[in-house]
């Protein structure tokens, strides 16, 4: 059996995400403070000679061929030319459709650990590049860094925001990004903020009045953590994160939080434990 190479995929929080405005295509321009985990899916790599991308772990909902893994293999292959193939298996622990961005994330690995492993030598801007064609937030997690972004997520300003430990939270719910932006009652004209100039505490996540509006299990879910730490959802929802000066804490309301709910804690991580990864490679 060929050797096999694992790199992380970690989630990402939007400690705030404002919605500035519509563009003509129907995207939306965003103004978000994206910072990582240290939490996430595990891809793992088996480099083959067949010059096929194959995806051995299945996806509930998700056919191989639409799984951002398969088309980021897929896209590296044809822009490359490379001819040689990749057997990829994942231990997939980020629910999917929590805003917590686990498919850009998978597809920003396949990009960064690829051009490693089919020593394809592109930059990262040129990877990031490619990324945004899958989707809005890949090229975040192609660089690696927290940062403020601007445009749909792809005009990048690392920062460095303080690494609280949070406990994030999944109410019972899926909520598809598409749904949010298409609503037409959604806040899209909130005024744009200077990234170098303002207060992490007045910002706020657009998107979150309207899920709450209509998503009575987030709405509960919030009313329920704010009593204990500063909480807010991430994205488009629906997953929530609750802030926590130490890691103790954030485990204690975890210990209390009503029956059923899905949570993990975690430490926000200002470099993607991807890019550590990458550095220490080949390990
Ligand atoms: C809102 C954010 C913030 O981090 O997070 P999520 O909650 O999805 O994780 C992202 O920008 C989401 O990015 P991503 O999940 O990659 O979205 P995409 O697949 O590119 O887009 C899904 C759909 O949402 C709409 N969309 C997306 C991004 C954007 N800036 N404006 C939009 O209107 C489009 O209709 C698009 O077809
Ligand atoms: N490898 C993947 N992991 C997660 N979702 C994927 C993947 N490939 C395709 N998808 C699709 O992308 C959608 C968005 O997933 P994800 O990025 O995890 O959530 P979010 O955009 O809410 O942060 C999923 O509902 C799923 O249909």
């Amino acid at each position: 059996m060929s050797q096999r190479f694992s790199f992380p995929a970690p989630a990402k929080l939007n400690l705030f995400l404002h919605i500035t405005g519509q563009r003509s295509n129907g995207y939306h321009n965003l103004q978000t403070l994206f910072q990582f985990l240290d939490f996430g899916d595990k891809l793992t790599f088996e480099l083959t000679d067949s010059g096929k991308v194959e995806l051995l772990t299945t996806f509930k909902g998700v056919a191989h061929d639409d799984n951002l893994i398969v088309k980021a293999a897929k896209k590296l292959q044809l822009v490359s030319k490379a001819d040689k193939g990749v057997k990829i298996s994942i231990d997939k622990v980020l629910p999917m459709g929590g805003g917590l961005g686990g498919g850009s994330s998978n597809a920003a690995t396949v990009l960064v650990a690829l051009n490693k492993l089919w020593q394809l030598n592109y930059t990262t801007t040129e990877l990031a590049a490619l990324g945004l064609s899958l989707g809005a937030d890949v090229p975040i997690f192609v660089h690696g860094h927290a940062a403020f972004a601007e445009g749909v997520g792809e005009i990048i300003h690392p920062q460095s925001p303080q690494e609280h430990w949070y406990l994030v939270t999944k109410p019972d719910v899926s909520i598809s990004t598409a749904e949010v932006f298409s609503a037409p009652d959604l806040t899209r004209n909130t005024a744009p903020i200077d990234k170098g100039d303002y207060e992490l505490a007045s910002c706020h996540n657009d998107c979150q009045n309207w899920v709450i509006n209509r998503y009575p299990e987030v709405a509960n879910l919030l009313a329920w953590l704010v009593e204990y730490a500063p909480s807010q959802m991430t994205g488009t929802g629906a997953c929530i994160f609750s802030s926590f000066t130490c890691e103790q804490e954030a485990r204690y309301i975890q210990s209390k939080l009503p029956q059923g709910i899905e949570s993990f804690v975690a430490k926000g991580a200002n470099t993607s434990p991807l890019m550590h990864a990458v550095k220490n490679f080949p390990f």
